[in-house]
């Protein structure tokens, strides 16, 4: 969501040429292996909207047209990716005004399209996932991507936080966060989790609507956005100590953004400063992905952190797209975007 001074989206950029990482330079190492990333496809069988400010249109049906169109890309790679990160918010709230049937459709298609790559796909949990389901739901679904638990640190944290990591390569780790595991969405009515939420949330942001920033000293505190249990942040740091001790480069991914540098204030995971602190007391975090934002935005942090927040598809007219293949080397990640996803690389 952007910002109300936020300008005008770039134009779409010509389509790029296929990248051919092997003919880059003779002596130019192969990537240890590379990975589709994807965010925001929020998906709906519906005409189309705009943003809440009015300004950005939401191409609800086109967006599942481009998620098939990153998939055929994606399998026509040589080597394919080993496998897919889909940032968060697949489909729309919307679905959810037309009855549990249209969500459940809807999550099918987007699966199904996803399904052609007979790769792994990581899934984030966004908002929009829980505005058309409830946790228990989505924990049954086919957007539950925990693999079995491998060798290691615990495999996730307690309870039903869709948190966990794993191993693509020797020395490489993804860790997957749920930012809102915090947050009244997707809680049951009368749960205590939904109520200590909102507690929190009524805290630091005493507007009538919750999901208005108007005013607030931290404007990240509204019910679109979500944060990080204690318990989460705990194991997370397990995690990246592990990975410390064992020289493992670490790439973090998620819903939300937790860097003020690459996104607005207002899309930030409420406690994103104790994730923050928790990466910067590590040596291992080299990347931070993240949807939600969905013009998307980049930086380098203080610690030499990259932060990616990668740009909508949702937002994306027909004519483009917005998708990406990392190819991970063990001194950087080189970013492929196509259509409004810019090139980048990334060294450690
Ligand atoms: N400034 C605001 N004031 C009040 N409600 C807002 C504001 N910005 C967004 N919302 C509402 O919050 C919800 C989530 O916003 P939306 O832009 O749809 O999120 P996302 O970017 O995740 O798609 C929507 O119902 C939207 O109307």
């Amino acid at each position: 969501m952007p910002p109300p001074h936020s300008s005008a989206p770039p134009p779409p950029r010509p389509a790029a040429r296929p990248f051919r990482p092997r003919a880059a330079a003779a002596m130019e190492p192969a990537p240890r292996f590379s990975f589709g990333v994807i965010a925001d496809v929020q998906y709906a069988d519906a005409e189309d909207g705009h943003d809440f400010w009015g300004r950005r249109r939401r191409y609800y049906r086109h967006s599942l047209r481009l998620l098939r169109a990153a998939v055929e890309a994606w399998a026509a790679e040589r080597p394919p990716p080993a496998f897919v990160l889909q940032l968060g918010d697949c489909i729309d709230g919307v679905n959810a005004r037309s009855g549990a049937a249209e969500a459940e459709a809807a999550l099918g298609r987007v699966l199904a399209a996803l399904g052609r790559l007979r790769v792994p796909v990581h899934h984030a949990w966004g908002n929009h996932e829980l505005y058309n389901f409830g946790r228990a739901r989505l924990a049954q679904s086919g957007l539950r991507s925990r693999p079995p638990p491998g060798p290691g640190p615990p495999a996730a944290p307690p309870g039903d936080c869709h948190a966990y990591h794993f191993c693509p390569a020797p020395r490489f780790r993804f860790v997957l966060l749920d930012g809102y595991e915090l947050s009244p969405l997707g809680r049951d009515a009368d749960s205590p989790r939904r109520r200590a939420a909102l507690r929190l949330l009524r805290e630091k942001n005493r507007n009538a609507d919750l999901n208005n920033p108007a005013g607030l000293e931290e404007p990240q505190f509204v019910e679109f956005n979500g944060g990080f249990s204690r318990a989460q942040l705990d194991w997370f740091n397990d995690v990246l100590r592990f990975s410390d001790e064992n020289q493992e480069k670490v790439v973090v991914m998620g819903h939300l953004p937790i860097h003020p540098d690459a996104s607005d204030e207002v899309c930030l995971a409420w406690n994103y400063r104790d994730a923050l602190s928790v990466i910067h007391s590590h040596q291992c975090v080299v990347c931070v992905l993240a949807g939600h934002q969905h013009d998307g935005g980049y930086c380098l942090d203080s610690h030499g952190v990259h932060h990616l927040t990668l740009e909508g598809v949702i937002e994306t007219p027909p004519e483009s797209n917005a998708f990406g293949t990392i190819y991970v080397y063990d001194d950087k990640m080189v970013l492929k975007g196509r259509g409004r996803i810019s090139d980048r690389v990334m060294c450690f």
